[in-house]
């Protein structure tokens, strides 16, 4: 199982420029995680600090009990190793052909023969959809080749945690939604830890476990999937519907004026992008058929229903209705009765949100007997 990663009161600044500021949050082991965030919000910062690259100001980022901000040079070289990136443009050499690519960083790591490094380049090649294309240079193959490259590459050292920044740019959505497929089959044959930072509202949408936001150098949110997909918060309804109406303006942060423009414009009826609501829960992309399911489901699942009574009633209604039967009855929940529809269709309709206690269904969830981390208590999770 992948490795759990643990940021708490996290800050980075540029001389006097705060990318963002006191980020608490913990990538449980094995799942997908997206962190979603416009244009210049620092996203590819988080990436690099989260691997040592760029030295926070403050704050800590914790992976398996070693805290890579403070740690020796020695031991951030020793940690870095269980990290697999996936940097936006795939990061190949030029003048290497795939092989030699995706090999260097066993040749550079690792006193691995030859024989080994070919059955692993080969066999990382063949995961990545890319046997047979051994001989190519990176100048010969798609922007979509390239980036599945750099994944085989990423995956040589066997990492317990991947991080890919903006693996859709660049791609088109055909292309895009293969990466996606591609990501979530690899977590069902690794059960590594992965991090996407993106723009992109589809991969956010069905691809991640957990999905978080950074908008004015903060976390907006970050936890399941569910509670951001269902969120009434005016910059995340704004972001996942691609609308210009919002907190969000050209350069990320719009002022009064624009703000107050804007909102007459829309009022004179003058459109504003899509007319579709783009919120709420979508399926989750699943393993292609004859792999292997993702272990990570069935753990969040746990998780999940233990912090379920914390969770906003969109997203509980939503996490509960995604239950099968025989899971519900596992869990000791019920659905609610059935909703009234939403004006927008957009597939699923969530139940009024009822203001109060927490349903007497949730108050009464047992302890799951799901639980499949080690005994030793190793795994979990937030
Ligand atoms: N090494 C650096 N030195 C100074 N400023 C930097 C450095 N790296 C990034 N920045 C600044 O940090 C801010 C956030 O950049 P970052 O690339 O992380 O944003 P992002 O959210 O990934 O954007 P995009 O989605 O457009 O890729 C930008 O204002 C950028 O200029």
């Amino acid at each position: 199982m992948g490795a759990e990663v643990v940021i708490e009161g996290l800050t980075k600044s540029f001389g006097r420029q705060t990318i963002w500021r006191d980020v608490t949050l913990t990538l449980p082991p094995g799942e997908v995680s997206v962190m979603l965030g416009p244009s210049g919000t620092g996203k590819s910062v988080f990436l690099k600090s989260m691997i040592g690259l760029l030295k926070p100001d403050r704050g800590r980022c914790e992976i398996n009990g070693v805290d890579i901000v403070t740690c020796s040079e020695r031991k951030l070289y020793e940690i870095r190793k269980l990290f697999g990136v996936l940097f936006q443009d795939g990061a190949l050499f030029g003048s290497m052909n795939l092989y030699d690519n995706v090999a260097f960083p066993l040749r550079e790591h690792t006193k691995k023969s030859e024989a080994e490094i070919r059955r692993i380049v080969l066999e990382k090649l063949d995961m990545t959809g890319l046997a047979g294309a051994e001989r190519k240079l990176p100048g010969e193959i798609s922007g979509g080749m390239r980036k599945r490259a750099g994944l085989a590459r990423a995956l040589v050292l066997d990492p317990e945690i991947i991080l890919c920044d903006e693996p859709d740019s660049g791609l088109d959505p055909v292309r895009t939604a293969y990466l996606s497929q591609l990501l979530i089959d690899l977590n069902a044959q690794i059960d590594a830890t992965i991090l996407i930072v993106t723009h992109n509202i589809n991969v956010a949408r069905t691809v991640p476990d957990n999905l978080g936001m950074l908008f004015r150098r903060e976390l907006v949110m970050f936890g399941p999937r569910e509670v951001l997909l269902t969120s009434e918060e005016p910059v995340v309804s704004q972001f996942l519907n691609g609308r210009r109406i919002g907190p969000i303006g050209m350069s990320e942060e719009k002022d009064q004026a624009t703000a107050d423009a804007e909102a007459a414009h829309a009022a004179a009826g003058h459109a504003d992008g899509f007319d579709e609501d783009l919120r709420g829960i979508v399926p989750q992309l699943e393993p292609t058929p004859g792999l292997p399911e993702r272990q990570a489901v069935r753990r969040r699942k746990d998780r999940v229903m233990r912090i379920i009574h914390a969770l906003p009633q969109q997203a509980r209604d939503g996490i509960i209705e995604s239950l099968t039967p025989e899971e519900r009855e596992r869990y000791g929940v019920a659905r609610r009765p059935s909703p009234s529809p939403r004006p927008r269709d957009n597939g699923w309709h969530p139940p009024e949100a009822v203001a109060g206690e927490a349903p007497a269904e949730i108050a009464r969830l047992p302890k799951s007997n799901w639980r499949t981390d080690p005994p030793d208590g190793s795994g979990g999770g937030a």
